[in-house]
């Protein structure tokens, strides 16, 4: 008999960020969810560009997008992502919109990394067809705009750094690991130790 109640856990990998991991993709991609548990599984921070904004602001996206305008969100976005940009490396998701600004991504590719959480139109409307948080999707036709969206950005997205596909069905712990696993690629990135 064991003099110690076994540990049923095994040893806990622990993991070294070294720089900031940033989640590019479509609307409804999970940049914010699996983003999150990214970030528990590495035991970093994490920040949210669209989350940074409402609280400077003090107002929902939808909210400064109907009062201000969408240039308006862009450069509050940009700020937000540069100050961000100098914490410590974290995991920060962007808004869909992010990655599209030049300036935006130079400066990712500067002091982080883009991992693009690729998936598909169906997937992407099936995840975000029932809210109505997403201001540029309050239109006539929601799906034709996501799809003219998808298609305009998609060519961006593929120049981040890192893509990671999100197939339907693939649960958000499970992407979370599928990012772990591709960033683990890069040894200036992300280090087990
Ligand atoms: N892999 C996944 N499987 C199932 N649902 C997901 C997955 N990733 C995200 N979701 C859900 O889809 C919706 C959009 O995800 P979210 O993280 O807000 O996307 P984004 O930040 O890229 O717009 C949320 O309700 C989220 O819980
Ligand atoms: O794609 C976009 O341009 C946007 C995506 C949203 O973030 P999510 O991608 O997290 O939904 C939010 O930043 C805003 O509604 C604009
Ligand atoms: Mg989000």
């Amino acid at each position: 008999m064991a003099d110690k109640a076994p540990t049923h856990t095994g040893p806990q990998a622990t993991f070294r960020l070294k720089k900031t991991v940033v989640m590019v993709g479509m609307m409804g991609a999970g940049k914010t969810a699996v983003g999150r548990a990214v970030a528990q599984k590495l035991d970093v921070a994490f920040l949210d560009s669209d989350a940074e904004i409402e609280a400077a602001a003090n107002m929902t996206v939808p909210e400064i997008f109907s009062r201000d305008g969408e240039p308006f969100f862009r450069t509050k976005e940009t700020q937000v992502i540069t100050r961000l940009l100098d914490a410590t490396p974290c995991i920060l998701s962007t808004g869909g919109g992010a990655f599209l600004g030049a300036q935006n991504r130079e400066t990712i590719s500067e002091r982080g990394v883009s991992v693009w959480l690729n998936a598909d139109l169906d997937v992407l409307w099936n995840r975000v067809r029932h809210k109505d948080t997403r201001p540029l999707l309050q239109t006539d036709d929601p799906k034709a705009t996501l799809a003219a969206l998808f298609q305009a950005r998609v060519p961006v997205y593929r120049m981040a750094d890192v893509m990671v596909p999100s197939d339907h069905g693939v649960a958000i712990d499970a992407m979370a690991d599928r990012v772990i696993e591709a960033i683990l690629a890069r040894s200036d990135v992300l280090e087990k130790t």
